[in-house]
């Protein structure tokens, strides 16, 4: 369903009222002149974006009146965005504004350019919101359960997931620490015909080398000094079901030869013992490291890597998952206030530039960390840069332009188009697909020398 494109302007000055509504002239305006009538508009109208003049009658001169006006809308549709505007040199009531939930500020005069780029930016964030819950609302009926993604990569990745998850086929998860691979070992094991069978994982660097063995394989009772009863190893334990080998290349060599010919004859022999045990089990392995470079060093073995990986599935990190990020940050803040027992609405612009400037090291793990923490600690009703431990980034207000983003690309484009045809304009105009005038007229209007 498209958005509305109604705006609010809360403002008790008819002159300036009038102002607002000649520059918003591509938006549906609707004004109000107090708190209640902007209550009223707002129920009526539902307008995404709220312009919101602080001093309102019966506190023209104060701001007493505005804050509670921005309270009421923020705590009756704390979705919409409301820009606060005040009057000049008044920070110190800006930030108290936006501490309160309020989008955005601006300080009169009015310059109808600033503020115009202010708004069509808020309508923008509530755009892509809006898009970003109906792709959660998708996700949720997608099979990949658990696994939030947005951006094109990760999408990918979960329609392997569901491809491959009913085959036999031994797959190997390759990707940083924290970007999932659990996540979709247990999702290929939950849209396998497995799925009623266990799943079982193990960390293979995290288990001393001499434990590991008696861990994955059993042993018989005697079989070394405490070995007090036969006892069945993980592998057994998963039969029927998946075996998620974590961190395979920590595997020691003395342990990959006796992977690979479990994975060879699909038989375990628990250590003191002699009898071969026939399991059922699915592997599924995963990795941060690069196995073709252990394989060159000669501490991987080329003939287990090619049996786990049948199919290899690679899991991008979060800063190269366009989207991912911040739509996995409103998830966890939805799910953090709920365990926490917390009400925090939104994150400051600043938080999410900071966010989707970061480069986060740890992936989805150092994300859902961060998150948690903010959550606990914040002392706003928004959660800030400073909540998350991120530094504030300067917002390029230009790369949100549109008519700037624009601009840029037909440029580009253009300048692309003379190379190709030596600087001659019918035929750049040609390949653009435009005529010849118009092509004049980009040209000038981008200011660009042919
Ligand atoms: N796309 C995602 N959607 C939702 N939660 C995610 C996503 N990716 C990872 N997580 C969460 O992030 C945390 C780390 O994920 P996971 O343990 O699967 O990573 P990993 O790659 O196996 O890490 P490591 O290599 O350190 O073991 C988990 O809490 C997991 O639920």
């Amino acid at each position: 369903m498209p958005m509305n494109n109604k705006l609010l302007v809360v403002e008790d000055d008819p002159g300036l009222q009038d102002q607002l509504r000649w520059c918003f002239d591509r938006y549906e305006v609707v004004v109000a002149g107090d708190r209640a009538a902007a209550m009223e508009q707002l129920r009526k109208h539902q307008p995404p974006v709220v312009t919101l003049d602080l001093g309102l009658p019966p506190d023209a001169n104060g701001i007493s009146e505005g804050l509670a006006t921005l309270e009421a809308i923020v705590s009756q549709r704390p979705d919409t965005k409301v820009i606060v505007v005040t009057g000049q040199n008044d920070r110190e009531n800006a930030v108290r504004a936006v501490g309160s939930g309020a989008y955005d500020f601006y300080h009169k005069p009015i310059d109808a350019e600033i503020l115009g780029m202010i708004v069509n930016r808020a309508y923008r964030l509530r755009e892509l919101e809006l898009e970003n819950y109906a792709l959660m609302q998708q996700k949720t009926d997608h099979s990949v359960e658990g696994v939030v993604a947005c951006s094109a990569e990760m999408v990918r990745v979960c329609r392997t997931v569901e491809k491959v998850a009913p085959s036999n086929a031994s797959i190997l998860l390759l990707g940083d620490s924290g970007t999932g691979k659990e996540l979709c070992a247990r999702s290929l094991h939950d849209l396998s015909p497995r799925a009623s069978g266990r799943f079982i994982a193990i960390n293979c660097a995290a288990i001393p080398e001499n434990l590991l063995e008696s861990e994955l394989f059993g042993y018989e009772k005697g079989a070394f000094t405490g070995a007090a009863k036969q006892t069945p190893g993980k592998i057994e334990y998963a039969s029927g079901g998946s075996l998620f080998l974590d961190e395979v290349g920590d595997l020691p060599m003395s342990l990959q030869a006796k992977l690979l010919r479990f994975l060879q004859e699909r038989v375990v022999e628990r250590v003191g013992g002699r009898e071969e045990i026939p399991v059922d089990v699915r592997v599924v392995c995963a990795t941060h490291q690069d196995l073709q470079e252990k394989i060159r060093s000669g501490t991987f073995r080329e003939d287990l890597y090619y049996r786990i990986s049948e199919i290899a599935i690679q899991i991008p990190p979060l800063r190269e998952r366009g989207g991912d990020i911040l739509l996995l940050a409103r998830m966890y803040l939805d799910h953090f206030n709920r365990e926490q027992g917390r009400n925090l609405r939104s994150f400051s612009k600043e938080a999410l530039t900071a966010m989707e400037a970061y480069s986060w090291p740890g992936n989805v793990r150092e994300l859902k960390n961060r998150i948690k923490r903010a959550v606990i600690m914040a002392e706003g009703k928004t959660i800030v840069a400073r909540d998350l431990e991120l530094e504030e980034v300067a917002l390029d207000e230009k790369s949100l332009d549109l008519r700037h983003v624009r601009e840029q690309a037909e440029r580009q484009a253009i300048l692309r188009a003379l190379s190709h045809s030596a600087g001659k304009v019918s035929a750049a105009a040609d390949m653009l697909g435009i005529s010849r005038p118009t092509m004049y007229d980009m040209i000038r209007k981008l200011n660009l020398k042919v």
